[in-house]
Order: C-alpha cells, then sequence, then structure tokens
C-alpha cells in the first residue's frame, strides 16, 4: 500500500489526498458522462457530497471542503474576531497567518521590518496569540508574503485553498484551485486560455496575464476560473505560471489553474517536496484535463509574438504595448518622466524574476551607469532573500541604484513613506505589483502607476522615461558609448538550491493554549466584535442614498488601504475611511456628500455616522463591476457597521458580492441598467416586500424624488436560501451561532 504523503513539512498528521479526491472523483464522472475540464475535477472532488451535489456551471452553489486555509495579517485580524466570536474551539482545516501587509517602506529592510515589529506589535499579540489558542501556523514578520510562502511550502497540484486574500489564486501556478475567500462557492464557468509557441526574449509570464487582462477586461472573468492549457505551457515557469493565476484577481476570476507538468515537479523537489511531486506523478488524469473537455469560451494566446506589456494607468487591463507606451502617454498626457520603478509584491517576486531583472541591471553596471528613476527590490520571501543574497543578485540590483525593501507587501498596498512627491503632484510609477488603482500605492489620486513585468520594470528604470523601449531603442553609457540591453536571462531555479534564511515560522501548540487572547478595550488598532443586529422583518422605507458613486468603485475606494491598514482590527476606527476616495456622481468630486436631513455638505463617514445615529438606515448606488480588487472583507463590514442596508449598483465583483451577503447586507442590481441614471442623490429609497424576500425573485424598489413625485423600478439579486438567511439573521455569524447554539 502506497505509504501516505504528509501535505506539507509542518502538517505531519493531514495527507495528501489524492485517494479520496479520484474516488469522489469517480462518483462525478459516471453522474456527468462528459470529459472534465483540470477546474472541474480539481472542484468537483473536494464536494461535501458528490453524490447529489448539483453542479450546474454558473447556477449551483458548491459546497466545498478545502484542504486549507491561508491568511495575512491584515485580513486575519477580522477573520480571527469572527472566529472567536464563533464560539468554536479550533480551526478544522489546515491554517496559517501571514505578517507582510504591515510593514511600511522607509529606508530599507532590516530597519523597515524593526520598526515594523515595534510599531504594529500589540496587532502581532494578537495574532500570534489567537493562531496558538485556535490551532493556527503564524508566519512572523519578515518570513514573506503570503502567496509566496503559499506556493513554496504548501501548495500543492489539486490542492484547493481558501484565502483571505484576492490573489490566493497565485497557488493555481503549482496547479491547486486557490481562491480567495467564500467558503462556498456557485459553480464557476471555465474559461480556457490556450497558449502556443514558446516565451522568449524580453517576454514574461506576466506579460500573459497583462494580455488576459486586456482582452478580458477587470470584469470580463467574473464567476469563471480561468484555465491555461496548450503546448505553450510549458515554456513557462512555475513560478511563472503562479504569476499568471495570481493577477486573474484582476479580471474578477474565482481562480485560475495550470495543468500539473514537470516544471511543477521541478519547483516542488526543490522546495524540498519530492515526495509530493513523486505522488502527483502517480494521478495525471487528476491533474490534467481531459481530451475534449469543453470550455465556455476559449482566448488563445501565442508566446511567440506576444509583446512585453505596460497596463495602467489607474486600471490593470488597460494595455500599452511596449512598443506604443511612449506614444499612449504623450497623447495622454501621462508624466513621462518615471519617478519611481518598483520590483516585488506577491506577482513577481520570485528568483527567476530576480535574476532576470539583475541580468539587465548587470548590463547597465557594464556600461557604467544606474538607474535614473528611484528602484526598490521587494524579495517575496525570507527564502528568496536569502537565495539572492547567497547569490549575490541582491548586490547586483543594489549596485544599479534598487534599495532591497522588506519581505513584504510595502509600497503594492500602501505601506509606503514615499517623500519624493508631494501628495497631488502629478507623476508616473511603474512596477512589477498586480494593482493600480488610484491612490493604492501612495495615497496620492495623481499618481500614474503602470504595471509590467520585473524586467521590463528594471529596464525602464535605467532610462527613467516612459519612451523608452528597451526592444529597440538604446541607452548612453557613463563614456558616451550608445548600447543596446540584451533580452533578460534568469534562473528559473537556483542551481545551488535554495536557502531558508532565518527561521520566522510558530508551530502552533499541539493542544492549542490555554492563554486568552487579549484585547485591549482602549485599544485603538483592536476591536472585539459585537454580533450586527438582527433584520427586524420590516421593509426599508424612505432610505436617503449616502453616496451616489460615480464609475468604477474598487475595495480601494470603499476602504482605502495605507495608513488605514493600522485600523483592519478595529471596525469603528477603520470606518473612518469608508468611500472616502470613491467620486460623488453630483458633485464629482471625493468624500463630499449631502447629509439629506441636514442639508450639510460633508465627509461620508461622518453623514453615514449621523443618519446612525438618528437611526436612518441608508443605500448605496453604484456602477458596474461595484467593489473590484481585494477581499478585504471591510469593504462590507464598514457600509454594514455604519448603518448601511442595500448596495444597488449595475454589477459586482464576485467576491465582494460574497462578503456583502456575509454582512447582512443587501446586494441588488438594477434589472435595467439604465435606471441607474433615475437616482437623484436627494432620493429616499424603498425596498418592497422583504418578508417575501426569495431566490430569482426581484425586489420592488420605489424612488421618491424631491420634487415630490415617485416610480418603481425592480431590482435583481443573486442570494439563495442559505444567504437570505444570513440577511435575515443580520449575518452569515449571526446565523452560524445560531445553528451551534
Ligand atoms: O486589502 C488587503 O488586505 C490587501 C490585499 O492584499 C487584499 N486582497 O488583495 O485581497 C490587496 O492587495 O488589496
Ligand atoms: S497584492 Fe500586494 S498587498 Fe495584496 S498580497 Fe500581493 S503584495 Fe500583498
Amino acid at each position: 500500500i502506497p505509504q501516505k504523503v504528509v501535505m506539507s513539512k509542518f502538517d505531519t498528521d493531514k495527507y495528501i489526498p489524492y485517494e479520496k479526491m479520484s474516488e469522489n472523483l469517480k462518483i462525478v464522472r459516471d453522474r456527468l458522462q462528459r470529459p472534465l475540464t483540470l477546474s472541474e475535477k480539481v472542484v468537483y472532488s473536494h464536494l461535501d457530497d458528490p453524490k447529489n451535489q448539483e453542479m450546474e456551471r454558473g447556477e449551483s452553489y458548491l459546497l466545498l471542503r478545502p484542504d486549507r486555509v491561508a491568511m495575512q495579517d491584515a485580513t486575519a485580524q477580522m477573520a480571527m474576531m469572527q472566529f472567536i466570536s464563533s464560539g468554536l474551539p479550533k480551526v478544522r482545516v489546515p491554517s496559517t497567518i501571514h505578517c507582510d501587509h504591515l510593514i511600511e517602506a522607509q529606508v530599507g529592510a532590516s530597519a523597515d521590518l524593526s520598526r515594523a515589529i515595534d510599531t504594529n506589535r500589540e496587532v502581532y499579540d494578537f495574532l500570534a496569540s489567537a493562531a496558538s489558542k485556535y490551532g493556527v501556523g503564524f508566519w512572523k514578520p519578515g518570513g514573506g508574503i503570503i502567496h509566496q510562502i503559499v506556493l513554496e511550502n504548501y501548495a500543492f497540484p489539486g490542492l484547493l485553498l481558501t484565502g483571505t486574500d484576492s490573489h490566493t489564486p497565485n497557488g493555481g501556478g503549482l496547479g491547486g484551485v486557490c481562491i480567495g475567500l467564500p467558503w462556498e462557492l456557485k459553480c464557476p464557468h471555465v474559461i480556457g486560455v490556450r497558449l502556443t509557441g514558446e516565451m522568449g526574449g524580453w517576454t514574461a509570464a506576466k506579460d500573459v496575464i497583462l494580455k488576459v487582462a486586456d482582452i478580458l477586461t477587470v470584469a470580463g472573468g467574473t464567476g469563471a476560473i480561468i484555465e491555461y492549457h496548450g503546448p505553450g505551457v510549458d515554456s513557462i515557469s512555475c513560478t511563472g505560471m503562479a504569476t499568471i493565476c495570481n493577477m486573474g484577481a484582476e479580471i474578477g476570476a474565482t481562480t485560475s489553474i495550470f495543468p500539473f507538468n514537470h516544471r511543477m515537479s521541478r519547483y516542488l523537489r526543490a522546495t524540498g517536496r519530492e515526495d509530493i511531486a513523486k505522488e502527483a506523478e502517480r494521478y495525471p488524469d487528476l491533474l490534467t484535463p481531459d481530451e475534449g473537455c469543453t470550455y465556455d469560451r476559449v482566448v488563445e494566446i501565442d508566446l511567440s509574438t506576444l509583446e512585453p506589456l505596460v497596463n495602467g494607468p489607474y486600471t490593470p487591463d488597460l494595455a500599452n504595448p511596449i512598443s506604443q507606451l511612449g506614444k499612449n502617454a504623450q497623447e495622454n498626457g501621462w508624466p513621462l518622466d518615471i519617478k519611481v520603478a518598483l520590483i516585488g509584491s506577491c506577482t513577481n517576486s520570485s528568483y527567476e524574476d530576480m535574476t532576470r531583472a539583475a541580468s539587465i541591471a548587470q548590463q547597465a553596471l557594464q556600461h557604467g551607469i544606474k538607474t535614473k528613476s528611484a528602484f526598490t527590490v521587494t524579495p517575496g520571501s525570507e527564502q528568496i532573500r536569502a537565495t539572492i543574497s547567497r547569490d549575490k543578485v541582491d548586490e547586483t540590483l543594489e549596485a544599479v541604484g534598487g534599495l532591497v525593501l522588506a519581505n513584504a507587501c510595502g509600497p503594492c498596498i500602501g505601506q509606503w513613506d514615499r517623500r519624493d512627491v508631494d501628495k497631488g503632484e502629478k507623476n508616473t510609477i511603474v512596477s512589477s505589483y498586480n494593482r493600480n488603482f488610484t491612490g493604492r500605492n501612495d495615497a496620492n489620486p495623481a499618481t500614474h502607476s503602470f504595471v509590467a513585468s520585473p524586467e521590463i520594470v528594471t529596464a525602464l528604470a535605467l532610462a527613467g522615461d516612459l519612451r523608452f523601449n528597451p526592444l529597440t531603442d538604446s541607452l548612453t553609457g557613463a563614456s558616451g558609448e550608445e548600447f543596446r540591453l540584451e533580452p533578460p536571462t534568469g534562473e528559473e531555479l537556483p542551481s545551488k538550491g535554495f536557502d531558508a534564511g532565518e527561521e520566522c515560522y510558530q508551530e502552533p501548540p499541539a493542544k492549542g493554549s490555554s492563554s486568552s487572547v487579549d484585547v485591549d478595550p482602549n485599544s485603538n488598532r483592536l476591536q472585539l466584535l459585537t454580533p450586527f443586529d438582527k433584520w427586524d422583518g420590516n421593509d426599508i422605507e424612505d432610505a436617503p442614498v449616502l453616496i451616489k458613486v460615480y464609475l468604477k468603485c474598487t475595495t480601494d475606494h470603499i476602504s482605502s488601504a495605507g495608513p488605514w491598514l493600522k485600523y483592519r482590527g478595529h471596525l469603528d476606527n477603520i470606518s473612518n475611511n469608508m468611500f472616502i476616495t470613491a467620486i460623488n456622481e453630483e458633485n464629482k468630486e471625493m468624500n463630499s456628500v449631502k447629509n439629506q436631513l441636514t442639508g450639510e455638505y460633508g465627509p461620508v463617514p461622518d453623514t453615514a455616522r449621523y443618519y446612525k445615529a438618528q437611526g436612518v438606515k441608508w443605500v448605496v448606488v453604484g456602477d458596474s463591476n461595484y467593489g473590484e480588487g481585494s477581499s478585504r472583507e471591510h469593504a462590507a463590514l464598514e457600509p454594514r457597521h455604519l448603518g448601511g442596508v442595500a448596495i444597488i449598483v449595475r454589477s459586482f465583483a464576485r467576491i465582494h458580492e460574497t462578503n456583502l451577503k456575509k454582512q447582512g447586507m443587501l446586494p441588488l442590481t438594477f434589472a435595467d441598467p439604465a435606471d441607474y441614471d433615475k437616482f437623484q442623490p436627494s432620493d429616499r429609497v424603498s425596498l418592497l416586500g422583504l418578508a417575501n424576500l426569495s431566490p430569482g425573485q426581484p425586489v420592488r424598489c420605489v424612488l421618491k424624488h424631491s420634487d415630490g413625485s415617485s416610480e418603481e423600478i425592480q431590482l435583481n439579486h443573486t442570494m439563495n436560501e442559505t444567504q437570505i438567511s444570513w440577511f435575515q439573521a443580520g449575518s452569515a455569524l449571526n446565523k452560524m451561532a445560531d445553528m451551534f447554539r
């Protein structure tokens, strides 16, 4: 009998579940009688009840059993607060917490890390004590970015992982279905991306997802898993596949996945998991798609002709081919001068990324020049930092002008003490990150942020100008000579193996510690949750519109990160950032709305607090793909906490719509998208017939305009029975607590 293979070196009593998955898959195959995509195989082999579960793509809600859970420290605080309030004694599924979001980039890795450990002590102690009490593994600050740590230690082909972060799909690079957030999943559509040709030259894995974003746009992946396949797959490294899956979050995809192949085997072996590689090699049928399986849509990309892209500004799906970037910048008035170039983030901070960037830096050094732009380097994990340090890759990047930051999210999430431009100053930055929303990196709405591959970012940093195309243009060396950069070369995996570096992991005590989890009631960063009020059974009558948001409204608009991250464990304090960067359709301003009770204009949070104090529930009106971006539940918790009852929009991003349901808010969409225009900011909104709220049944909405006229429109929702019971109970947690009582 084949001996069991442990799921990771940290989980000695949890095993790779291929046997059980294969049994479940056989049951599902007998029921479906058709070829299956890889996505379906991995998802359906994790069904709670494979014999009876309904499996209509785009319709059924699947009840799944994830193999593990991963939480990052900015979202884990609320996740653990909710766990504490659930009263459950211990986690049932192997889980880890990763401290990566709260380390502010200022002067460099070690100083920034020790400062962060000091300023965030209360939060780290809370997370560490909650982790040990409830049996959760704890990765200390400096350990690295959650998605790199997961790839290096926990992801495996066929894994089903739930994470409190929208970039959890990074694990698809090792053939896992890794999903940001919800514990139940709407049966996903499957979009196939067929890769042909070969990677080469300046083209990087990042360019594949930048192209897919261009084709599908930020909403194009909603409700779907993106399944990569075709002859081009084998020319992409394992970490390259992870990069592509990671940024599937930016097209709203439920997740993304690649088929198990030799590249994944090589990566598993290089990261001390040879037995998992061998076990996966015994189950090819489980870990690759069937011949003849059908996709809901197929997009084809020829890697041989794929041109490097630079996407932005302000949205990750606005693709500029590197040969058009300069022209587009001049035509659109984007600042040509690149102030800062940043490589790293969970999307592109692998050993291969760092060595490819260093191969560009090396050429500049040979010609005696450095980067014109400020240049920062973020290793993805302590293991990558230690290995690039051993191999002197960091030395090359520093010699050309790079500042090595802590192994953390840093500027990607606005944890950046940026001093080179004034607030409001128009400027351009380029990064190897995944998002470029307004103000995300530095809280400056005038920063034009572009995302590209690390090698393109490094090349642009040398020129310091958006008009530079490294494929055609030359640079000037220290002695005035013109020279062209050779295309980047790198090492997919370190030839001398990885160096694990400092120990950063805290194993939970086997029995769970008796120690209590202390939360100081006077803390301004941590606040225990009190359950939300149950629905009072009545319709909503004459609710004011707190804000009618104009155009894009991401989770960064609803609950900004950056300086606000410090309050992620304190719901009342963080609620002071609610909608402060969203544009009010009435006056096209940020954070200025009319209080419909007093007639005064004021900040959104204060206006909401005023309504709440008067016992007046309110609604928000928004546009398409509302809530795109992060999985941060705060974007749903804050409106709920400040007295919101419904969010009425043209369409939702998946994660956020689910978060709203979980917190007992009503996520409603216009039956007729044009109805967005009928809402006047001074309207009073009534939602009728809520006692008969049921799946598939629209909600009646009456708008009373300030001139005394009124009109009725229809609003749709996607709540199933269970989710409707969450609304009635006041939140999913309330419902769960009712069930366990
Ligand atoms: O909101 C956060 O906690 C940061 C985050 O990592 C979350 N996310 O992507 O789900 C992000 O990149 O926005
Ligand atoms: S996208 Fe940025 S903030 Fe979010 S996990 Fe990745 S590195 Fe961290």
